[in-house]
């Protein structure tokens, strides 16, 4: 029931309008399973010698003028059933949108969620994690709500029919309960087990879509070595715990359906034994008590198992849940509301950065004048991605403070910030879409002249404009159709495309021949006038096109000449 809370505090209107129809509709079934009592007396020719609760039902219907006739009762079920009926569908509509909204709320909370954290704490989630959420969780964890309701319909109607047979023997229907209650705690065991199987799928799903991401992203090396079987065989042994714990969840339910029926096959008869022979009930009233009791019992029988189900699904929600909270435990600091501007220059002053013990910078002073090209050489691992990562905010000094135009980053809009920036990383990672959904990334703010621009800047137009399509064209899955250089000019155009104030390129070049290494950088350093570059390179060219050089080495950043940089290995 924590998830209906759960799930209650989230819709309260739509679970609200939900419990509402089902209870005018376990209600208006009341009303018609009432006049069954009446019906079998009236058809038995007995109203007229009948027991307590019949005699009561045709007392309080003549008492309304209504007379006690077949067709009269007869109307009263059907209309009780139809309007059940037409409750229950209202109700499941509810459930229907609600179940939809679930699974799209989830979806969309997880990616924000995910989105808005900080960089350090994103880098920890396995992609394969949150593609399962995503794709899998959230289904489940909705449908998870679907059985919940259906637990609560059900339930509305165990208590309805349970109410209208305590009415018409109450010794009978107790002593039936009582055997139904010792029923579920007997099978407690096996819903239980289902909620095992349920926690022990989500976990492993989680698994073999993250080994799975990283399989196929690195499919090419492990293809090439022959080492695909060493990611097989874990994924076979992966996938078998998942086809254990699956039939372990399959077995609790059927051993559920199993030992149910046997089970409440002698409930009936217990019920209908005390009912003929015990308490000498007349036959009207034993044949209702049967219909009722049998209806009781397969009740409970869907209930117990749909809360099974439901139990099942239920990790799904919480395991969702707990990435969504992570993510908003570690969620980036509000930050300055102050619009950055870049007419001046960007400053480190004193900035130190340590990943817990490590220092990767120690004081550092960095001035970068706006409108200069300036290109950091370094040894791999000496930080060089680390300082452009303070540069975009997405890290946050553990000493001193970066300042554009002067003002401290803590006082500076974030968003509005990293909307000036151009970024080129390392991995040129493509969409398995159009070079031109690539460059604009979907952004309706860009037009098609300007992807073309970019892609000029980029020195792709070339071989954009060749392609069957040209700009429309696909770029494969990951960008396969592309050379890697190729790849790397149209990830340097989207930089390019919203015509930022800031170019960060991260080994942006890294991918290309000298001939076109040397012309991005021509273009670059013509750009440099109307923009800021920073450039992390270990390519001549980069540095050649600079107009300062730093050299970053064991946390110390220092200005070099071009030629001292390009002399001392790198
Ligand atoms: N999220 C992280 N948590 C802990 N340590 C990290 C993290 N990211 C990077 N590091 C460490 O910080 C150091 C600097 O990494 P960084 O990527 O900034 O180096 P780099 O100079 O860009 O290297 P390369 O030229 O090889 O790309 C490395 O020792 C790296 O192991």
């Amino acid at each position: 029931m924590k998830l209906l809370l759960a799930f209650f505090r989230l819709y309260p209107r739509r679970t609200a309008i939900m419990l509402i129809c089902l209870l005018f509709a376990g209600v208006a079934e009341g009303v018609g399973l009432t006049t069954v009592l009446p019906l079998l007396s009236v058809a038995l020719g007995q109203e007229h010698d009948t027991d307590g609760f019949s005699a009561r039902v045709i007392e309080i219907m003549n008492s309304i003028g209504l007379p006690t006739t077949i067709g009269v009762i007869l109307s009263i079920i059907v209309i009780g059933m139809t309007l059940k009926s037409a409750l229950v569908l209202l109700a499941n509509r509810q459930v229907g949108y609600a179940v939809a909204r679930v699974a799209t709320d989830l979806r969309l909370e997880l990616i924000q969620s995910l989105l808005s954290s900080r960089w350090e704490h994103y880098l920890r989630q396995p992609a394969g994690s949150i593609a399962n959420s995503v794709a899998t969780e959230a289904t489940r964890a909705a449908t998870g709500y679907q059985y919940c309701a259906t637990v609560i319909s059900l339930a509305i109607q165990v208590v309805v029919y349970v109410v209208v047979a305590m009415m018409i023997s109450w010794q009978a229907t107790l002593a039936s309960l009582a055997l139904g209650l010792f029923m579920s705690v007997g099978l407690y065991q096996l819903v239980a087990a289902a909620r095992r199987a349920g926690k022990q799928q989500t976990r492993l799903m989680r698994d073999i879509l993250s080994r799975l991401t990283d399989t196929l992203a690195s499919v090419k090396p492990l293809k090439a070595m022959a080492r695909y079987d060493v990611a097989d065989t874990l994924l076979r042994r992966q996938t078998r715990r998942l086809n254990r714990a699956m039939e372990r969840q399959v077995m609790a339910r059927e051993a559920m359906k199993a030992f149910q029926e046997p089970i409440m096959t002698l409930f009936i008869a217990v019920g209908l034994y005390l009912a003929l022979e015990v308490w000498g009930q007349s036959l009207p009233s034993v044949m209702v008590m049967v219909f009722l009791l049998a209806r009781v019992v397969m009740q409970l029988n869907q209930l117990q198992r749909r809360y099974q189900q439901m139990q099942t699904q239920e990790s799904a929600y919480w395991a969702l849940k707990d990435v969504v909270h992570a993510a908003r435990a570690n969620a980036e600091p509000a930050g300055g509301d102050r619009l950055p501007t870049l007419e001046r220059e960007i400053a480190f002053r004193d900035v130190r950065f340590h990943y817990g013990e490590h220092t990767i910078l120690g004081q550092t002073d960095l001035v970068i004048p706006a409108g200069t090209f300036v290109t950091i050489v370094g040894p791999s691992g000496a930080g060089k991605t680390t300082l452009l990562d303070l540069l975009c905010m997405l890290l946050e000094p553990t000493q001193g403070n970066v300042h554009i135009d002067g003002i401290p980053t803590s006082e500076i809009d974030r968003i509005a910030w990293r909307k000036m920036i151009g970024y080129v990383p390392q991995e040129t990672l493509l969409l398995h879409d159009s070079v031109l959904a690539n460059v604009t990334l979907g952004d309706p703010s860009l037009t098609e002249e300007d992807a073309e621009r970019a892609l000029r800047q980029a020195e792709a137009w070339d071989f954009v404009s060749n392609m069957a399509n040209g700009m429309h064209d696909s770029v494969g899955e990951r960008g396969n159709r592309l050379s890697g250089g190729q790849r790397q000019r149209i990830v340097i155009a989207r930089a390019l495309a919203h015509q930022p104030r800031l170019l960060i390129l991260d080994e942006a070049t890294s991918a290309l021949d000298p001939a076109a290494e040397a012309s991005i950088s021509k273009t670059l350093r013509g750009l440099s006038n109307q923009l800021t570059i920073v450039a992390v390179s270990h390519q001549p060219a980069l540095v050649q096109a600079a107009d300062i050089v730093y050299r970053l080495e064991q946390g110390q950043l220092a200005r070099v000449e071009k030629q001292a940089a390009d002399n001392t290995p790198v």
